[in-house]
């Protein structure tokens, strides 16, 4: 066993014993032969002798102490590149004819022996486009099948797939506790359904960026999705199969030059690092003078046999789930990163340090719906909460950067983020597999991933989703429409301009919203997973016409939200107007018309700094979620009571009058609610063009 760097035996030397041996049985069994294990554990073989998988075939490195993920220049060599070349076409071109595994080993060894330079040179040319050609962010939905559980509680699926349309049958009551079913349409780059196998996820995600991180690029591929809908069970085989590709890519297209492959497996939870490949060991992550982040203490370890690998990946996933802070519970509420990094030497040899030339991630993130235990009773809970909400955020951020080209990536965001940082430049692919549930008691979370995922796709400048869809249906989720009244606000924004503060904050704010204190959080009465929003908003949409007198209650909210003297004019004028017919979405947009679009040259004027203001822009982001749970609440307690009304209302003898002031008063309650939201969402959209509009002018 050759060592490089600092060597130290771990932990589990027996294990050590127990794989060199299966490593000989290996060499031994192949003979002469270059051997491969498919995910079925079947062995498949190589027309070709494999010197450098011979050479290798004991290695297996720890590297310790300080991991820096990003002193080491990535670096590509020209022979590289054209051999590259020669496997992407003549890999692609077999798959598509339908050669199996076996036979493309032999096809593509022949086939590539018998390519001649001009082949090369034009092999290059196409190769270069179609690695080009592999999207840089790729969003991928896949959907579970039901569950004896789910069975067994008489769930529906309320799934349906068509090519990579997807449809979301959502059960829901009217106020007469009628049923009725709303559809949320979605599209995606690839839509899987639940009789898809692993090794298609993988062909469909993973394997096409496979070649690319010979190509000095670093892939991440993300899981997400709520607890139990099936992240781990699709993850867990990628890193084997991308393994198995990456080593036969070293072994035989670029045998004798050099590569090595590492990997480490570490988790963040409650925002601290633990090593999975060390017992948990903890690690911290520190930034050194070139911004450079680095993982101390984080193992790496060199290995050349997809066996190695797969014994490593199950010895992480071992130590996730029972580790010393518990079992799923925990592992539901951590993010679990595995990195396959391939490394070379200047000149190709041992003698010299090997540099990283690309990398691939996967991270199985933690149960989406996490994010909302903000609200929980105990503290812990809500302080890891409040850090997975962060770090699902801030990893939109970064993605969504990524997309536009902006040339500044919010990375800062969270631990998440960072770790990922030198994924997030250069040259990146990143492909984000949304796993849902297809039962009708998981609408709300498939929903909420399925708009994160929408969110991630559809706010990139390369996004087609939305105009593949038929002019004639509703293209997006019915009850969020986030891009549509971006665009109707800055309309309004950029043609009215008659309010202007002389006294602005550094975001070029009037200091009066600079003040502008959080909407009070109710955190004992928000429950922990999010509720009834869409029962809310269905209700809200049939509320919108109608603008009754507010109430006390009403009038005391809109002083929390910190409305200028010139918006608090309007709101008076507007309690004044009692049966006035006003809409409250018209009553919206004139005060929003009122309030001054600030440009990007004034962030500019007043020393914006991207980091600073991302957080304060995620801050605002949880703020908005909570402000609009709490106001879903209060709905659900209004229907409850317009339920009660009604029921009064069918008592012989009712008084009349009486119900028409309450029903007045019930009215003016929902107008307030959703006239609040709405400007505190104005509000954050405003935020959010803003920085999107100073960040993509070069800062
Ligand atoms: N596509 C699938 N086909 C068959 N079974 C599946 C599929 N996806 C998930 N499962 C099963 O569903 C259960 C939950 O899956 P899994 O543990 O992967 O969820 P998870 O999203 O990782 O949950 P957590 O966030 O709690 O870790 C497992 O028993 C798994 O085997």
């Amino acid at each position: 066993m050759s060592v490089v760097g600092k060597r130290q035996m771990p932990r589990f030397s027996s294990t050590v014993h127990h794989q060199r041996q299966s490593s000989d049985n290996v060499i031994l069994d192949s003979s002469s032969h270059g051997r491969w294990f498919n995910s079925s554990g079947f062995a498949q073989e190589f027309g070709t002798r494999s010197s450098s998988l011979r050479k290798n075939d004991d290695d297996r490195v720890w590297t310790s102490g300080l991991l820096d993920l990003h002193s080491f220049d990535t670096e590509l060599l020209p022979e590289m590149y054209d051999a590259h070349n020669d496997y992407l076409s003549n890999h692609t071109l077999l798959r598509g004819q339908g050669f199996d595994e076996f036979e493309l080993g032999n096809k593509f060894a022949q086939s590539s022996r018998s390519l001649t330079d001009s082949n090369l040179i034009k092999s290059v040319t196409t190769d270069k486009e179609r690695a080009n050609n592999v999207a840089k962010i790729k969003v991928v939905v896949r959907k579970r099948p039901l569950n004896k559980k789910e069975i067994a509680k008489k769930e529906e699926d309320i799934i349906t797939i068509d090519s990579n349309f997807l449809t979301v049958h959502e059960r829901k009551l009217k106020v007469d506790l009628t049923e009725y079913v709303e559809k949320h349409e979605f599209v995606f780059d690839a839509v899987l359904k639940e009789d898809v196998s692993n090794d298609e996820v993988y062909a469909e995600t993973v394997e096409p960026v496979v070649p690319l991180i010979f190509q000095r690029t670093k892939a991440t591929c993300f899981a997400y999705g709520q607890t139990g809908s099936g992240k781990t069970y699709t993850m867990q085989p990628l890193p084997l199969k991308a393994s198995q590709d990456i080593l036969r890519l070293m072994h035989h297209t670029y045998r004798n030059q050099g590569f090595q492959l590492f990997v480490s497996f570490f988790e963040i939870y409650g925002g601290k690092l633990f090593d999975l490949l060390n017992d948990r060991k903890k690690l911290c992550m520190r930034e050194d003078g070139k911004q450079q982040v680095c993982i101390v203490g984080l193992q790496e370890y060199r290995v050349s046999k997809v066996e190695t690998i797969k014994e490593f990946i199950e010895r992480g996933n071992a130590t996730r789930s029972t580790g010393t802070t518990g079992a799923n519970e925990e592992s539901s509420r951590s993010h679990a990163i595995l990195q396959l990094c391939i490394k070379r030497s200047a000149d190709g040899t041992e003698s010299k340090p090997a540099r990283i030339v690309g990398k691939l991630s996967f991270i199985d993130l933690a149960g989406s719906e996490r994010g909302a235990d903000t609200t929980d009773n105990d503290k812990q809970t809500r302080i890891e909460g409040a850090e997975i909400n962060k770090s699902l955020l801030a990893l939109k951020e970064c993605i969504r950067a990524l997309d536009n080209d902006q040339g500044h990536i919010p990375f800062r965001g969270s631990k998440l983020t960072e770790v990922l940082r030198d994924s997030f430049v250069g040259d990146s692919r990143t492909v984000m597999i949304s796993c849902i549930s297809p039962s009708s008691g998981s609408s709300e979370h498939t929903l909420n991933t399925l708009r994160y995922a929408d969110r991630v796709k559809g706010l990139s400048k390369g996004n087609s989703s939305r105009r593949d869809l038929p002019s004639s249906s509703n293209p997006r989720d019915s009850t969020v429409l986030p891009g549509p009244s971006v665009v109707s606000h800055e309309a309004t924004f950029e043609d009215e301009t008659t309010y202007v503060s002389s006294e602005r904050n550094r975001f070029g704010w009037p200091k009066q919203l600079e003040r502008e204190p959080s909407p009070p959080n109710n955190v004992d009465r928000v429950p922990s997973t999010r509720m009834g929003g869409n029962l809310a908003s269905s209700y809200s949409d049939s509320q919108k016409g109608q603008r009754g007198s507010q109430s006390d209650r009403a009038g005391n909210e809109f002083d929390y939200l910190g409305l200028t003297n010139e918006q608090d004019r309007m709101r008076k004028t507007s309690k004044r107007a009692d049966n006035n017919q006003l809409s409250a979405v018209e009553e919206k947009r004139k005060i929003e018309s009122r309030i001054k679009h600030v440009d990007a040259s004034h962030f500019a004027a007043n020393h914006f700094d991207p980091d600073d203001d991302l957080n304060a822009l995620l801050k605002e982001e949880e703020d908005l979620v909570t402000a609009h749970r709490r106001q879903v609440e209060e709905t659900i307690d209004i229907v409850r009571e317009e339920m009660n009304l009604l029921v009064e209302a069918d008592q012989p003898g009712n008084q009349l009058d009486d119900y028409i002031s309450k029903l007045n008063t019930i009215l003016s309650q929902k107008a307030a609610g959703i006239f609040q939201l709405q400007t505190q969402l104005a509000q954050f959209q405003r935020r959010l063009n803003e920085y999107n509009v100073f960040i993509s002018s070069g800062n």
